[in-house]
This record gives structure tokens, sequence and C-alpha cells, in this order.
């Protein structure tokens, strides 16, 4: 299906042409379209003719790359070699010229992550000089490769730990691992990353007098007693449990960024983030929307952790970086929770999953597929039993408010696996 053709209905019914807002006199918006042609490319990768002569393969690529839309590249999978050929870019998709002043030099720690690279490409059409740091842990290179090589944007290999010098006016620091099974594969790099890269980051912005904005996230209120959680909530955390390397990591996080404010004068922000999902979440990365989504594109059986009574509440990824671009550019030093409010039982979400992959495989393909299995697996020590964010803060102070319902987001998600998946890098 063609990216322009797919038509999205916010939370209210109104259709969505474009992401952001122009606001605290940051102009965030763009056309979805735009941003979609970057991750959501069905024909990003073809597939070569079943033959061993490669210079016919060569020919192929050649006549097939001037046959292509100008921004992609147009790499080509040999299924019989179990191979890529990659091309370089030749064009960029066209960014904003912005005059010196409004061009800001915007520093995104984590830039390759999931998250990361959705920030990347708005900041990149909105015109700005970016530069990303990331130690390609969990990130990946692919996730911004359209980037490299434009005069705007510079990606280095670096890892957060180690101090970073640079000259900038914002640093997002979004560096470190997010997935449960990401975060405890090495708790104690998780929680060294939470710190030193934090305080590493805060030095930076000391230096240069960048203003600096930290993603903390909704698991500093633990398993929590007060619902919804609203950024008054102290939390209710584990301090030895297996969690508490990302939840206590980034509690920490949030202590120095307010030291260095108060001792300091570091300009800070500071972003609670909700459970986010979207394309370009690692399919293997273990959280409930990647495997769902991955269960029942591949027919396999659903695992739905515990009797699935737990609570989460989802939010697509452009909300989130509508929240994060509107607070960094914001007035609001304390922290602020970004998120979407609609809760579901982990149960129930596994239905909607199922529902959603059969429904987008009827439109696109005209097949329909069975339902798969939901089963039961043991629940993950302290998984927390509710989440739900308290948004009032950021409605009032940023005027920010999600507009993606779960269904709408889940279906783009569910297009670009399957994409994935045809092009055969999944
Ligand atoms: O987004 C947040 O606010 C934070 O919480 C998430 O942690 P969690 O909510 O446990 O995220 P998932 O691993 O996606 O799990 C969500 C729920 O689904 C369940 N689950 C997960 C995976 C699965 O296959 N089946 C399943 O039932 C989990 O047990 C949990 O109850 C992640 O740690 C972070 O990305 C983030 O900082």
């Amino acid at each position: 299906m063609a990216t322009s053709s797919i038509k999205v209905l916010d939370k209210y019914g109104q259709e969505i042409k474009t992401v952001g807002f122009n606001r605290f006199g940051f102009d965030s918006e763009v056309p979805i379209d735009e941003l979609r042609s970057l991750y959501l490319r069905p024909h990003y990768v073809s597939t070569a003719p079943s033959t061993a002569d490669s210079s016919k393969e060569d020919a192929k690529e050649t006549e097939s790359t001037q046959g292509r839309t100008p921004y992609q590249t147009n790499s080509i999978y040999h299924p019989d070699s179990q191979s890529i050929s990659y091309t370089t870019l030749t064009r960029f998709q066209p960014v904003k010229l912005l005059s010196p002043p409004e061009r800001k030099r915007i520093l995104v720690t984590g830039g390759a992550g999931f998250v990361g690279s959705h920030l990347v490409d708005r900041l990149m059409l909105l015109g700005h000089e970016v530069t990303v740091i990331d130690n390609f842990f969990t990130g990946s290179k692919t996730t911004v490769s359209h980037w490299i090589g434009h005069p705007n944007f510079e990606m280095v290999r670096h890892d957060v730990v180690e101090p970073f010098m640079i000259e900038c006016d914002q640093i997002y620091h979004l560096a470190c691992p997010a997935s449960p099974p990401h975060y405890q594969f090495n708790a104690v790099k998780t929680l060294k990353t939470s710190f030193m890269g934090t305080l590493n980051m805060l030095g930076l912005a000391k230096r240069t007098k960048a203003r600096f904005l930290i993603t903390s996230t909704s698991e500093i209120y633990g398993d929590p007693e007060v619902h919804p959680q609203n950024e008054e909530y102290w939390g209710h955390v584990n301090p030895i449990g297996p969690r508490a390397c990302y939840d206590e990591g980034k509690r920490v996080a949030e202590t120095l960024t307010y030291g260095y404010h108060r001792q300091d004068g570091v300009d800070v922000r500071v972003a609670r983030i909700f459970n986010t999902y979207g394309p370009r979440m690692n399919p293997a990365d273990g959280r409930v929307v990647s495997n769902f989504i991955m269960q029942a594109l591949r027919g396999e059986d659903m695992t739905v952790y515990g009797d699935g009574s737990q609570t989460r509440s989802f939010q697509y990824v452009h909300d989130l970086i509508d929240g994060l671009i509107a607070l960094m550019n914001s007035n609001e030093t304390r922290p602020v929770n970004i998120g979407n409010g609609d809760e579901f039982t982990i149960g129930d979400f596994a239905k909607l999953v199922r529902e959603t992959v059969r429904k987008v495989k009827k439109e696109d393909d005209g097949v329909d597929v069975p339902l798969v299995n939901i089963i039961q697996k043991p629940i993950p020590t302290d998984d927390p039993q509710k989440r739900r964010p308290d948004t009032t803060r950021a409605k009032e102070v940023l005027g920010w408010q999600p507009k993606w319902s779960v269904e709408m987001g889940l279906e783009e998600m569910v297009r670009y696996y399957k994409a994935k998946l045809a092009e055969g890098s999944l």
C-alpha cells in the first residue's frame, strides 16, 4: 500500500495529516507522509531474480535504481545467496531551510535507537543540525542510515559513559537500553549508563550552556500504589530487584539532573515517558508490543505473562516526539509525564493486536488469516501491576495531549513489520 493512501483518524475522528505543532517559538510540524516515507517503505528492498549471473544482477540494480522514488536507497535482496547488496543514497528527503539564528545544533544521545531515530527524523526535516551519538548496543545504524552523508547530520559511535565534547544548543539525552530483557542483560552497565552517561552529558550542558532534556521513565514510579501516576508521586520501587538497575538508574539520573540545575544553573527538562511503541522498535527486543505483533504475524502463539490482568497504557511514537520537542522548547523545568491514558489489561491488548494483524492482512493482502492462540507464561519479578499516566501537567504547561489512538498506531506498526518481513530484513 502506498504510504500516501493510508488514512489515519485521530482519537477525535479528525484525519491526521501532520504531526507536531508550532509552540514556544519552535515549529515541529511536518506532513505525516514525509515522515512515513522514511520508515514505511514497502519496496525499500527489491528481491533479485533467482540467477547466479552477477552482471545481470548489477544491470538490474542500476535499472531499478533509476525507476525508484529519488529519496530512498534501493538495496537488493538475493534469496539464493542470502545476501543483500546496498546502494548509497544520492539524494535526501528535502529539509527546511532555516536562517542561522533559527537553526539549532542539536545532540541526540541514543539517536540510533527506536525513539531517538524518530526524533532525529523530525529534527532533520525541520532543518536543524543534528549529531547522533550511539554505542549501537540496542540501537542500529540502519535506523538513521537515510541521513548519513547529509550536510546537517553527523553520526558518532560513542558510549556516553565516556565524556564527549561538542558545541551544541540542545541535548536530548536518550541513551540507555529500555527493554526489560536488554537492561537486565548487563545490570551494572545499565546503571553505569544512567549514572555516568547522564553525569557526562550534564557536564557537557554545563560547559556549553546547552539546554538539557533527559528521557526518564514511568518505571521511576515502580509498582505504583497511586493510580493514575502524576508527577508528584514518589514511587514504589524495589531497590534490589532485577528491574532496579533501570528504575533506580533513571531515578538517580533525575537526581543528578536537578543537582546540576540547582547547583550550576543548568537549564533542564525531564520527560517521564510511558510505554511507547511504533516502527523501528527492534522486533526481538522483548517488549510486549513488538513481541505480540511479530508472534501474530508469524502465526505463533502470543505469550501473555501471568494472568494478563496487569495494565499498561500505550502511546504511539509520533505523540511522544511531539511531547519531547514541546517540552524541550517550553519553560517547564519540573518533570512531565508523556504518555497515552488509554489503559489496557495485557490480556485484552493481546486480543486487540491479533485482531489488528488480521485486519491489516485482509485489507492489504486480501487474505483471511485465523486468529492465533494466546498462551500464558510466568510473570517477570516485580512486573508493575498497573500503569497509566496522569498527563494533566503536559496538557496545562505544554498544551500537549496524545492524538493517536492505539488502534491506528498498531495498524501502522503492523504494516512496518510486514514490509520488513517482505524485504527479508527480519
Ligand atoms: O515504557 C515504560 O514506561 C517503561 O516500561 C517498560 O517496561 P514494561 O512496561 O514492563 O514493558 P514491556 O516489557 O513491554 O511489558 C509490558 C507488560 O506486558 C507483559 N508482557 C511482555 C512481553 C510479552 O511477550 N508478554 C507480556 O505479557 C509484561 O509482563 C508487562 O506486564 C520498559 O521497561 C521501558 O521501555 C519503559 O521505560
